[in-house]
């Protein structure tokens, strides 16, 4: 088969067709015909035409290239610090410095600005940091100004990998539907813990090692897609597997294609294996997600799950069987490996403070004794009193995010902040999230993990404002982890409540700790985000629980 006749049968991808690659099929077919002619200098002019043509798009490619980015550069602030130094030199050697020091770079232009203005380079150019101030200049700004999506689909080379979506069925219908149904979905979640830690854990009879980044995505994967479309989502092997896969490949596809210049990521796209495979999970998507949409339009049923939540509330286009089956695709990536996370980090520290551990069994039991469902399930508001595991996760997250910026938006025009000041069109900015969760004047004492730190807060005041800003799910100008206004993660309120489902479960039903001589393994920087060594492994073993 060609590769055209593949990209057309790609359906999805069939809209990708880079603009240069169709322009020299184009340019070639002609060639290509008079090539069948019988005369030989015919023949050779039309060699030497076809292969002008093919030069001439290829440098055409490379000045269009070239001047695209001369006219979309971005202009620096005057006057605006840039760490490690402003001249070309130190910003190129800095752009790079980025991909593995990002933490440090960081934290240096928060320090030396006083959580101020400051560009630190990186390898898409020097991001604008903003002070918390202006957030409220930005929360509500128009997308086609303050663009989110924009920033996502350049982390992920989303022109060629298909990541970053602007469609808004997901994130509305996480708000609208999913976060006012908690409450009966907690339940069916905690039954799925249950079933995936008894399927994919060892029997931890005794102490076993297993690689717990491993582990904890499958049972997040699993416990997530009970929410995204029940268990005819999570008992489906190949389901989990793609949507695990479809983040990994996705990631790993556009760390590849970033080392290509502008002009030859296309082809890339088109020859990088994870790329490619990307393909292979929108059709399992489709092969999962299209029966039961069907199903579900031709009975009428209702279901509990955000599939059909998406369903109902789909529009227009967004109505479509296939749409609808790629964007269960995108939230799995939004929630899955986020969550995951979240988890390891947090069973991390359980281990490296292992006087937490009896704390949060205590809580549990406690909480499970007063908001049991009979089932042995805690009720959503039972969940909501586990103050001690909140704050433990929140003083988790406080050290090891999953990203050192959010708010990251790119500036398409102008935009003028409340004071004056000009962010320039093309503009990368972000909130330095790690850095601020850092500051001595917000956090006292904030090199030192104190796993009831927020717990303390909370109980130390009756000002509901005070205690709403100290738990795990507050997202506000100093705990930026979920971003902040109107894009703020919707997700956190079942992302906070499966993380506590999750650890309140493993911590009753598993002793746990590093292996001998073994400490907290440091978390990876990859430019802007924070993630857990993937070659981390922890030791379980099996608690006799009544
Ligand atoms: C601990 C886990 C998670 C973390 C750390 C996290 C973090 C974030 C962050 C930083 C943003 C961007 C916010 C901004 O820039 O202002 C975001 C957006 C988003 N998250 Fe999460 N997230 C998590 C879990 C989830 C889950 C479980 C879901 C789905 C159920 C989800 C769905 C989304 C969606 C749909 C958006 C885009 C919102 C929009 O387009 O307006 N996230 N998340």
């Amino acid at each position: 088969m060609s590769w055209q006749s593949s990209l057309v049968k790609m359906g999805h991808w069939q809209t990708k067709v880079p603009d240069s690659a169709q322009l020299l099929w184009a340019r070639s077919r002609p060639a290509l015909s008079y090539f069948e002619s019988s005369n030989h200098v015919l023949r050779t002019l039309t060699w030497s035409t076809f292969f002008l043509s093919v030069l001439s798009v290829f440098l055409g490619t490379i000045a269009w290239t070239s001047w695209r980015q001369w006219t979309t550069r971005q202009r620096l602030v005057p006057g605006i610090p840039v760490i490690g130094g402003s001249s070309k030199r130190d910003r190129l050697k800095n752009r790079e410095r980025f991909r593995h020091d990002s933490k440090q770079m960081l934290t240096e232009g928060y320090l030396a600005t006083n959580g101020g203005f400051f560009y630190v380079p990186s390898p898409l150019g020097e991001r604008l940091m903003i002070p918390v101030q202006y957030l409220e200049d930005l929360k509500t700004a128009p997308i086609d100004r303050v663009d989110f999506v924009g920033t996502f689909i350049e982390m992920f080379e989303g022109k060629h990998t298909t990541f970053g979506s602007r469609s808004t069925l997901h994130p509305r219908t996480v708000k609208a539907e999913l976060n006012q149904h908690l409450a009966e979905v907690m339940l069916s979640v905690q039954d799925e813990i249950h079933d995936t830690v008894q399927d994919i854990f060892p029997p931890c009879d005794d102490w076993t090692e297993v690689h717990i980044v491993d582990l904890i995505t499958e049972v997040v994967a699993r416990v997530s897609s009970r929410m995204f479309g029940g268990t005819t989502l999570s008992r489906n092997k190949d389901w989990v597997k793609a949507s695990i896969a479809f983040a990994i490949d996705g990631y790993f596809g556009a760390q590849k294609l970033k080392k290509l210049p502008e002009f030859l990521k296309p082809l890339g796209a088109r020859v990088i294996r994870e790329v490619r495979n990307l393909g292979n999970y929108y059709k399992e998507a489709e092969k999962v997600a299209i029966p039961m949409l069907e199903e579900r339009e031709r009975t009428g049923e209702p279901a509990f799950d955000l599939l059909y939540w998406m369903q109902q509330a789909a529009v227009g286009e967004e109505t479509d069987h296939k749409f609808i089956a790629g964007i269960l695709l995108k939230i799995s990536f939004a929630a899955i490996h986020t969550t995951a996370s979240a988890a390891v980090q947090l069973l991390l520290d359980l281990c490296t403070y292992p006087e937490l551990v009896p704390m949060v069994r205590d809580e549990y039991a406690s909480v499970l004794a007063h908001s049991n469902d009979g089932e042995g399930r805690i009720s959503r508001q039972g969940l909501m009193k586990m103050h001690v595991l909140d704050s433990i996760m929140k003083e988790s997250q406080r050290f090891n995010p999953l990203l050192l910026v959010t708010f990251e938006r790119i500036i398409t025009e102008d935009w003028k902040l409340s004071d004056g000041f000009v962010i320039p069109a093309h503009t990368t900015i972000g909130v330095p999230a790690q850095a601020i969760s850092m500051d001595p004047n917000l956090f006292p004492d904030p090199e030192r993990f104190d796993g009831l730190r927020f717990a303390k807060i909370r109980n130390a005041t009756t000002d509901p404002a005070v205690k709403g800003k100290a738990q795990f799910v507050a997202a506000h100008p100093q705990s930026m982890a979920f971003g902040y206004g109107r894009h703020a993660c919707p997700g956190r309120f079942f992302a906070g409540d499966e993380i506590k489902a999750i650890t309140a479960y493993l911590v009753k039903h598993y002793d746990m700790k590093f292996p001998e001589g073994q400490g907290r393994p440091a978390s990876m920087e990859v430019e802007t985000q924070y993630l857990p060594s993937h070659s981390a492994t922890v030791l379980f073993k099996r608690r006799a629980v009544q």
